[in-house]
């Protein structure tokens, strides 16, 4: 059996079977236009298994532009099918594909893996399959990587040269307080991870292409192709330019935080708290090792960790919707003037030498609750779907439990062409993910807001009280970390550790003695605290979140096999 190589995986060169279809990848000649311009009917073609009759069928689909832009300032990039070329196409991909992933990131990849271990036919369409240098994803949670291996995808953080991570350190106005993971009952293995993003995506990457049934393929999805309300594949584009389609009976879309394609499936409601401005530090060794450092500076926190063991990640919080501009040299004088002071001293030399490097990169923190419609035949995975403030490292850890509750909702579905059956796995699937998703959502967005410096007093006595609370020890720094960390993501305890915290604060405003200026102080704290969490609360879904039995479901847990 011959190989390819797909070269522009350069860190970790894909080699695949020849029986898998790379069209971006073959040489041209060896294909017929009709071949590429038509990926299902060429996989049979290629395979030699194409009968006469769907070679015809292929032929009239590329012959065909059937395709019709309907509603699509309502609906999204979202196109409708011709009734007579999508029965074709139902049948020519009902035998080829059963599910096609947009995106192959940290979700989409993760995804296309588990998938194929289940035996099911996946094609994966990703914009680019280079290694990306980002400054998302770096930090994964102890709860992340506990989902790592339950989907058998552990060793895709080995070789990367990841970094082991143990817990954080909180600097407060010259203090620190160190906040290990409760990891005394697990496996001496498991551990908070830092990596370079590109690096962990392309190890999933080349692990998912290992499966004769992921196809994995460059190419950048235009569109869904919907029929009578049921999205039925998409369209993209290659890099050569070629417009195709592929057809599935599932399409589960990953295209990350910038998505164009969630809004016929979600009702996305973004909210654009703060930038990140990312920094490279390099020959430097962070006050501790193995830990996360988050710097409680003014007007907002400052993260640290390793993400190599010569290179540390530093992140710069902004708050609001502008930051300096990086051309005119105003980002460089922020730094350098009002955040380096601010850093620990043992990092100060390495964080100015990185700012008049002047690689210095910005990304967007959006929050977006996961607010689904539900659509036959396709679902929204990733922070497509959900987003919440990157302080505290949750993203990944969400979307690899997200995989996990699908995995193990649609194993016993045999035919994905069931469709009545799918839509009712779906639905499951939106309860069974939110108190695990919604609890480390709303503790990241919360905590993002309680750790902002402000003008008024009671959300500074707020944030005092919070370092003051974690330092104490015991239940007070374990319960939060365990939250934070993905070990123990329970909806209950995050509203207990969170009031705790409003207690803490208007008790010891009370001592020794209670005044009316301490009374009416903690008034205002109890009045702040409440418009940080209900307001998040209420957008991930109370009943949601806290009495997910009373929602209507099929399963309240993966159907046993
Ligand atoms: C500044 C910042 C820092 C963060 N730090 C952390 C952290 O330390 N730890 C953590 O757990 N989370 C972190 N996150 C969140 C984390 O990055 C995301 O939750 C995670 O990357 C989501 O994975 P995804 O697969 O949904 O998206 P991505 O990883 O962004 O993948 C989306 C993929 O889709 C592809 N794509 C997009 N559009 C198309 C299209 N039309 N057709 C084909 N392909 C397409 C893209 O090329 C990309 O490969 C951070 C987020 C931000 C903003």
């Amino acid at each position: 059996m011959k190989s390819f190589v797909i070269k522009n995986l350069p860190r970790f060169q894909l080699t695949l079977r020849s029986s898998l279809l790379y069209t971006n990848h073959r040489p041209s000649s060896r294909f017929s236009l009709s071949t590429r311009l038509f990926t299902t009917g060429a996989t049979y073609i290629r395979r030699g298994k194409a009968t006469a009759e769907q070679r015809h069928k292929c032929a009239a689909v590329n012959s065909n532009d059937v395709i019709r832009n309907r509603n699509k300032k309502n609906r999204g990039l979202v196109v409708s099918l011709n009734d007579t070329v999508s029965n074709i196409l139902a049948t020519e991909a009902d035998s080829v594909t059963d599910v096609i992933i947009v995106g192959a990131g940290v979700s989409g990849a993760a995804l296309a893996h588990t998938l194929g271990k289940a035996r099911r036919r996946v094609h994966v369409i990703e914009r680019d399959l280079s290694e990306q240098d980002r400054i998302v994803g770096e930090l994964l949670q102890p709860g992340g990587y506990l989902k790592l291996i339950e989907l058998g995808l552990e060793d895709c953080v080995k070789k990367i040269d990841a970094q082991r991570v143990l817990g954080y350190v909180l600097f407060k106005d010259g203090k620190h307080t160190k906040l290990a993971y409760p990891l005394e009952t697990f496996d001496s293995d498991v551990a908070g991870r830092s990596f370079h993003n590109g690096r962990f995506v392309q190890r999933m990457r080349e692990k998912a292409a290992t499966l004769s049934n992921v196809r994995l393929e460059q190419g950048t999805v235009t569109s869904l192709l919907e029929e009578n309300g049921t999205i039925k594949g998409v369209r993209y584009r290659t890099k050569e330019g070629n417009e195709l389609r592929s057809f599935a009976p599932l399409t589960i879309v990953c295209d990350g935080c910038f998505s164009n394609l969630r809004r016929s499936l979600c009702k996305p409601k973004v909210d654009r708290l703060s930038t990140f401005v990312g920094l490279v530090l390099e020959n430097c060794e962070l006050p501790f090792a193995n830990h996360g450092h988050v710097v409680l500076a003014d007007p907002s926190p400052i993260l640290m960790y390793p993400i190599s063991s010569s290179e540390v990640r530093c992140l710069v919080d902004v708050p609001g919707q502008k930051v300096p501009p990086i051309g005119n040299g105003e980002m460089a004088k922020y730094l350098k003037t009002r955040v380096a002071p601010q850093v620990p001293t043992e990092v100060r030399e390495a964080f100015i030498t990185a700012v008049e490097k002047g690689n210095v990169r910005t990304m967007p923190n959006r929050s977006m609750p996961a607010d689904p419609i539900p659509t036959p035949g396709a679902l929204l995975l990733g922070d497509a779907f959900n987003m919440r403030h990157p302080l505290t490292g949750g993203g990944m850890t969400v979307a690899l439990a997200d995989i996990v509750v699908l995995r193990d909702l649609l194993k016993p579905i045999r035919n994905l062409n069931d469709k009545e059956a799918l839509s009712k796995y779906i639905e499951s699937f939106y309860t069974l993910r939110k108190p695990v998703a919604s609890t480390i959502n709303t503790l990241a967005d919360a905590l993002y807001k309680v750790f902002l410096a402000s003008s008024d007093e009671a959300r500074m006595e707020m944030r005092e009280a919070c370092f003051d609370y974690l330092s104490l020890g015991g239940v007070c720094s374990s319960g939060p970390v365990a939250l934070l960390s993905g070990l123990n993501p329970r909806p209950l305890s995050l509203v207990l550790h969170f009031f705790a915290v409003v207690i803490y604060a208007v008790g010891r405003l009370m001592l020794p003695f209670p005044s009316i200026k301490s009374f009416w102080l903690g008034a205002r704290i109890i009045s702040s605290a409440a418009s940080i969490i209900f307001p998040i609360m209420k957008a991930e879904g109370v009943r949601q979140m806290f009495f997910p039995r009373t929602i209507a479901a099929i399963y309240r847990t993966p159907p046993s096999q």
